[in-house]
Formats: structure tokens, C-alpha cells, sequence
């Protein structure tokens, strides 16, 4: 396996008025492989947006680097897609014409568009409101819509930052299943914020925990279930188990 994203002693440092200074993420050192998806799980303030927005692009790292592809992220692109907690669609374009415009912007034919749009809009579960507004739809199909978006652009890397936050818990359970289901079929480098221990050992293939003041990286859990996961493995003893230790080592770190 190759490595994807490459966090290489990353640190951010944010200065204030006067000479203080706070340490948002210190010195992160974290390999993403190709095709893998992991989560980030830690505490309120420990540097897990931070540390997303520096491999989207977004914000500069005060030392370090990331790499995608062997190659320092110097801003966003197009191989990177980013989903946040609030689905940023556009509330004048139908369901199908926000999916479509990425592609749009990519020129690609209107016929080929078309296509690849109805496609993620079926694996998302949209297809009956192709045409409808995004505010005619639930949280759950706006944040399902963001979705079909960032994957209709092919994006080889998806950076979801709390992206089901926002949702009741039925909802979230379905949108978890519907995104393991896309993943499974377009194999994509996933990178997933949670604040949510369950949905954090459920969707991944390794849970990184941070810890706060300064944020760093405190532990790496892998999790060893197959997929595709299903409603039993959250059941079983093994989950249990994985919760747990991520459940200490998200809030007990000094023991865990
Ligand atoms: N632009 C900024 N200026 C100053 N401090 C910032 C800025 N952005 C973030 N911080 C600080 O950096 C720390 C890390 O923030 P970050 O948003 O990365 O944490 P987080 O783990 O994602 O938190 P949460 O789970 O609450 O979203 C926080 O203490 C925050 O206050």
C-alpha cells in the first residue's frame, strides 16, 4: 500500500496580541494509506480541524508539511474533497445541478454530467428528489447531497470534518452505512472528524486519538473488523471492546 497523506511533524502555533502564543497541533506525525479510512477522534480544541484544514489546504502549518502523493500541500485542489458539518449547498440549484457543478466547472460534456450525477445521486439515495431544492430537503439529504457532490469530482481524497454532526442519530446511522457503502465501491483515502466514539470505530480501518493543550496525536487504535460492517458488529463483544479503549483513550489519556 502506498502512503496517501503524509503529516510530517506538523505544527501549527497561533500568536496573540502581545507576546503570547498557543499551540493548536504540535509536531503531528501521521501516515494515510491509499484507499484506507481513518478517523479522528480527541477532545473540544485538540487541533482535529486544524490538523484537516492544513491537508485541505486551508491553513498554512507554522513547521512540517503535509504531503499528498509525495508531493507538500501548498493550497486545495481538486484530488481533495471537503465535506463540512454544515452542507454548503447552493439554494438556487436543484439537487442534480449541485452535484453536477463541479463538473461543470471541469467542462465536462453535458450528457457525461448527467451520468455521473445520477450515479452518486443513486448511491446516496436521492434519486427521487434529483430535481428538487435543497430547501425542500432534510438535513440528512442536504448533508447526503454534499456528499454526491464531493464524490462526483472524483476527488481521491475526502476530508469530512464533523460531517453528520448535525444529524439525529437515525439518520446518522443510515448516512454512516451509505458512506462505508460509497467507499467500499470508489475505495477513496478518507480522513473523518467525529466527536462520536461509536461512528468513529464503526466507519474506521484505524481510530487516531488525539489529546489536547498542546493537540497532538496521543494513540492510533486499529480496528480490526471486516467490512463491510454491518448493525451486528456493533453488537458484538469486539466493538465493545474498540469503543472502550478509544472511549479511555479519548477521555482518561493519562491512563489509557
Ligand atoms: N484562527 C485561530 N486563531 C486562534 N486560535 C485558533 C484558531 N483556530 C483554532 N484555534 C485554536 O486552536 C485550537 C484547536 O482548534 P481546532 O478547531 O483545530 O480543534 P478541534 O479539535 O477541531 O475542536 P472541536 O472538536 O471543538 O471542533 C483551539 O484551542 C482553538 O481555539
Amino acid at each position: 500500500m502506498s502512503i496517501k497523506i503524509s503529516f510530517q511533524n506538523v505544527t501549527k502555533t497561533y500568536f496573540f496580541a502581545g507576546q503570547n502564543s498557543f499551540n493548536a497541533l504540535q509536531s503531528l506525525n501521521l501516515d494515510i494509506e491509499d484507499g484506507e479510512f481513518i478517523t479522528v477522534v480527541g477532545p473540544s480544541g485538540c487541533g482535529k480541524s486544524t490538523a484537516m484544514n492544513i491537508a485541505a489546504g486551508l491553513t498554512t502549518p507554522s513547521s512540517g508539511q503535509v504531503l499528498v502523493d509525495n508531493v507538500p500541500v501548498k493550497g486545495p485542489g481538486p484530488e481533495r474533497g471537503v465535506i463540512f458539518q454544515q452542507y454548503a449547498l447552493f439554494p438556487w440549484l436543484t439537487v442534480r445541478e449541485n452535484v453536477e457543478f463541479g463538473l461543470k466547472i471541469a467542462r465536462h460534456p453535458k450528457m457525461e454530467r448527467r451520468r455521473i450525477a445520477d450515479r452518486f445521486i443513486g448511491l446516496v439515495g436521492l434519486t427521487d428528489f434529483a430535481d428538487a431544492l435543497p430547501k425542500t430537503l432534510s438535513g440528512g439529504m442536504k448533508q447526503r447531497c454534499a456528499i454526491a457532490r464531493a464524490y462526483a469530482v472524483n476527488p481521491k481524497i475526502l476530508l469530512m470534518d464533523e460531517p453528520f454532526g448535525a444529524l439525529d442519530a437515525l439518520t446518522r446511522v443510515q448516512l454512516q452505512d451509505q458512506l462505508l457503502a460509497t467507499w467500499e465501491a470508489e475505495r477513496r483515502t478518507v480522513m473523518f472528524i467525529t466527536h462520536d466514539v461509536d461512528e468513529a470505530v464503526y466507519l474506521a480501518s484505524r481510530v487516531v486519538v488525539m489529546a489536547a493543550r498542546p493537540g497532538r496525536l496521543h494513540k492510533i487504535v486499529p480496528v480490526d473488523l471486516p467490512y463491510p460492517r454491518t448493525e451486528e458488529m456493533r453488537l458484538s463483544p469486539e466493538f465493545s471492546n474498540l469503543r472502550n479503549e478509544v472511549w479511555r483513550s479519548v477521555y482518561h489519556p493519562a491512563t489509557a
